[in-house]
């Protein structure tokens, strides 16, 4: 029922069916020198300024490339689609920035309609097209009618809706995107205003937006692209609403893609950073009356019958909510692609960067080698590690949630929706803050747009607000934390990513045995601290919640909802931790990889450790003396990472296209990339600036005029 989404990781599917391929190469780059700008330099031949930090890895980088993508095969798929986007000059990127908004979304435009084109010649497998849409890196409509408008008419319509709606989406014959947030309400699904009222008399259903607030505002692909929207609406029947229900709805005219009748669409207007999320069209829509045939609301949860009487199938309600949890989890993957991309600009650059320290004339110290900086950058590396393996398990669990949903077992529906909410919420916060993090680490040439990351960063952040904002979501996960808590004394033991609850007995007044730095290396010791410390949180908002006299438990909650908040990442941190472990655990082939992975996913956990040393502290499970061990180890663990680190984001495998950064270039020669780029600026057409004659030289004559006076 949840069969939104693909898991494109092991889906075979063709769109076409020719195994013809073709094999495109790494174009060497060349360093085209500005012909204004760089008389002065040489071109240069093509040196790898890494290389002896490349010398350094003490493991095989190419297994590594294996353990991050998952296989041996997704490394080749996403070299060959990588290397194809990069060596096309339609998806060229470099000039993004600087397009007005009107060009960029004609390029939007233009890039995906090539995509498509590509995808069809080349016969790619859904596995490949979207490894494709991925490394065109623009953010556009078919983001949307791929990940959202399919997946809702896949979850929510019944056989007969897919079998007629779902041909004409795959082939684009009808572009859709996903209309549920208004003007007025987002986080709160259930407070949407938009009404869809059944007429009997002509079996239709009246689509109408009732007030200002009402209007559809932000669904993306809306404002310029999409001809229908799945449109979410109180659904009202013999004088009743039924609250929330999904229905598509034609918008634009397929001829000439004017707006039908009743129907009033916009862009809501230009976002945040240059470039950036603004390549998207996010729209509003407004009804006025708009009438639509009964068989076109989504009908496989809840049907209106040709009488008018409305009929819920036996399944739990929140299964309206099933499009939301496939691209939540999608955005935890997708969260690992953002840091490691982030991660990698910056340790290449900081390996490049030299400041300071120079003795008798020699050279000054890469800031990759300050201690600083390895305590700001290293944490990130093994946070991007983190993330693409539990974003790797949570694909897992989507997937099995969806098998027993589809044999109508129901059993998973809370640990899925727990899990989803909470690791979106963590890991696009934490990914957002580290963007920023790597900008500073590469310090000044990190703002420049050419550096990448102000980009990165801007098309990023709303990732925290977006698919439910990360405050709501976390709130959602504390409420399934304190309904567990409460079940303990019934003697129910939890399930799942829970179950460490149920050893609440012993979680509740174990003292960690660490007395060596060394001690914090045992992954035991890690996860008993990251429990206890999970539970106690937990348990102690419980009994706040409950020793709040007299209040109503959800006047408690209120209350307490800073504090629950807290309890939720524990609780998060705790899984992203748990599923690093295991992944250590597991046979890992390759010459020097699982210990590279053991110390990164230590290096997780004790720097979670040590930022939240407060928590442990306070809930009693470490000692003072045992967080300053474990920050002992931290430093340790620190030095071991520090000559592998050019290694460790090699294996993320991005080429420099995807990576879209000067600084992060492969082969670490910065300086010329950065001088280069910054003649290609349209400030720099022309020698003397436009309004020169306006401004600057009536301003500096009337100066000089007033001084020849004195
Ligand atoms: C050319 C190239 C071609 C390429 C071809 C490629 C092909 C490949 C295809 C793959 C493509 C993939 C692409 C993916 C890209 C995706 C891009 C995404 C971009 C993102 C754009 C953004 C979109 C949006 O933002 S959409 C709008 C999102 N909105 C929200 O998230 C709203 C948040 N609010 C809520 O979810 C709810 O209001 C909530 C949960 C806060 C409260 O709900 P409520 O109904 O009021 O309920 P409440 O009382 O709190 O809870 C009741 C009950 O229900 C349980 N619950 C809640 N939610 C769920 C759930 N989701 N699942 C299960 N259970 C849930 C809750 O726990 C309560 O339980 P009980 O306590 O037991 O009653
Ligand atoms: C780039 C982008 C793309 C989007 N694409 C789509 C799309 O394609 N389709 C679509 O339908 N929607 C889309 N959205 C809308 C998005 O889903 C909502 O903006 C999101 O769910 C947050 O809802 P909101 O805007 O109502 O925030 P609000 O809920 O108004 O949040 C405002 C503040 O209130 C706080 N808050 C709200 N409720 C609570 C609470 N109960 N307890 C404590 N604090 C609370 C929040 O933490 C936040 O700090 C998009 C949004 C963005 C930014």
């Amino acid at each position: 029922m949840w069969r939104g989404g693909s898991n494109t990781r092991t889906c075979k599917r063709r769109f076409f069916s020719s195994p013809t391929r073709s094999r495109h190469h790494r174009p060497p780059y060349i360093c085209r020198l500005h012909s204004r700008g760089s008389q002065h330099l040489k071109a240069m031949a093509e040196v790898d300024h890494l290389a002896a930090e490349r010398a350094t890895a003490r493991f095989d980088v190419e297994e590594m490339k294996v353990a991050w993508a998952g296989s041996r095969h997704a490394v080749h798929v996403a070299d060959r689609m990588a290397r194809l986007v990069a060596s096309d000059p339609v998806f060229r990127k470099d000039n993004r920035t600087m397009l007005s908004r009107k060009e960029l979304f004609k390029d939007t435009l233009r890039k995906a309609a090539h995509a498509w084109k590509r995808i069809v010649e080349l016969r790619l497998t859904e596995e490949e097209a979207d490894l494709l849409r991925q490394y065109v890196d623009q953010p556009g409509y078919v983001d949307l009618h791929w990940g959202m408008f399919v997946p809702a008419i896949k979850g929510q319509g019944t056989e007969e809706q897919q079998h007629k709606w779902l041909p004409l989406a795959y082939k684009f014959q009808i572009i859709g995107c996903y209309a549920q947030t208004e003007l007025g309400h987002g986080s709160n699904v259930q407070g949407l205003e938009t009404t869809a009222t059944f007429d009997p008399k002509t079996d239709e259903f009246v689509i109408h937006s009732p007030t200002l607030t009402s209007s559809k505002w932000w669904p993306g692909g809306l404002g310029k692209a999409s001809t229908h929207a799945v449109v979410y609406a109180r659904l009202i029947t013999e004088g009743k609403d039924y609250g929330i229900h999904g229905f598509i709805v034609q918008l634009r005219s397929l001829e000439d893609h004017s707006p039908l009748p009743g129907v009033t669409l916009g862009d809501i207007g230009g976002k945040f950073g240059s470039g950036a999320y603004n390549s998207m069209d996010n729209g509003v829509l407004r009804f006025d009356h708009v009438r639509i045939p009964r068989d076109q609301m989504l009908m496989r949860l809840s049907q209106v019958t040709r009488e008018g009487k409305y009929v819920h199938s036996n399944v739990p309600k929140q299964l309206l909510y099933g499009t939301m949890v496939y691209v939540r989890q999608s955005i935890v993957a997708d969260a690992s692609k953002a840091l490691s991309r982030a991660v990698c600009i910056a340790v290449r650059y900081s390996a490049v960067r030299k400041q300071f320290g120079s003795q008798d004339g020699g050279p000054e110290t890469q800031v990759l080698n300050y201690k600083t900086q390895q305590s700001r950058l290293f944490p990130l590396l093994a946070s991007a590690y983190a993330f693409r393996f539990v974003g790797d398990w949570l694909n897992w669990l989507y997937t099995d949630v969806t098998q027993k949903l589809e044999a109508k077992d129901f059993s998973t529906l809370q640990e899925a929706h727990a899990c989803t909410a909470g690791l979106k919420a963590v890991t696009t916060s934490v990914t957002a803050d580290a963007i920023e993090e790597c900008r500073k680490l590469c310090g000044g040439h990190g703002y420049l747009n050419s550096s990448g990351l102000p980009e990165l960063f801007a098309v990023y952040v709303p990732a925290c607000t977006y698919e439910g904002d990360n405050v709501v979501l976390l709130l959602q996960v504390a409420r399934i934390l304190m309904k567990t808590v409460s079940q303990l004394a019934s003697g129910k033991q939890p399930v799942g990513t829970m179950a460490y609850m149920g050893k609440v007995q012993y979680l509740m007044q174990c003292k960690s045995a660490v007395s060596s730095a060394e001690d914090w290396l045992n992954p035991d010791a890690i996860q008993e601290a990251f429990e206890a410390r999970a539970l106690r949180m937990a348990v102690n908002c419980a009994q706040n919640i409950s020793q709040a006299a007299s209040q109503e438990e959800a006047a408690g909650f209120y209350e307490r909802s800073p504090d629950l908040l807290e309890a939720a990442v524990a609780h998060i941190q705790l899984i992203i931790v748990t599923k690093f472990i295991e992944k250590v655990h597991q046979e890992i082939p390759g010459h020097g990889v699982k210990e590279q992975l053991q110390a990164l996913c230590n290096v997780y956990a004790l720097y979670i450790l040590h930022k939240h040393l407060g928590d442990f502290l306070a809930t009693g499970c470490i000692t003072p003396r045992q967080g300053a061990l474990a920050n002992e180890q931290l430093g340790k663990l620190y030095a071991q990472v520090r000559p592998n680190a050019v290694a460790l984001v090699d294996a993320f495998n991005y080429t420099d296209h995807y990576l879209g950064s000067v600084l992060g270039r492969y082969d670490g020669d910065v300086y010329p990339a950065l001088y280069e780029e910054a003649w290609k600026d349209p400030l720099n057409e022309t020698v003397v600036p436009e309004g020169y004659h306006e401004y600057l030289r009536p301003l500096i004559k009337q100066q000089q005029l007033k001084l020849s006076r004195l």
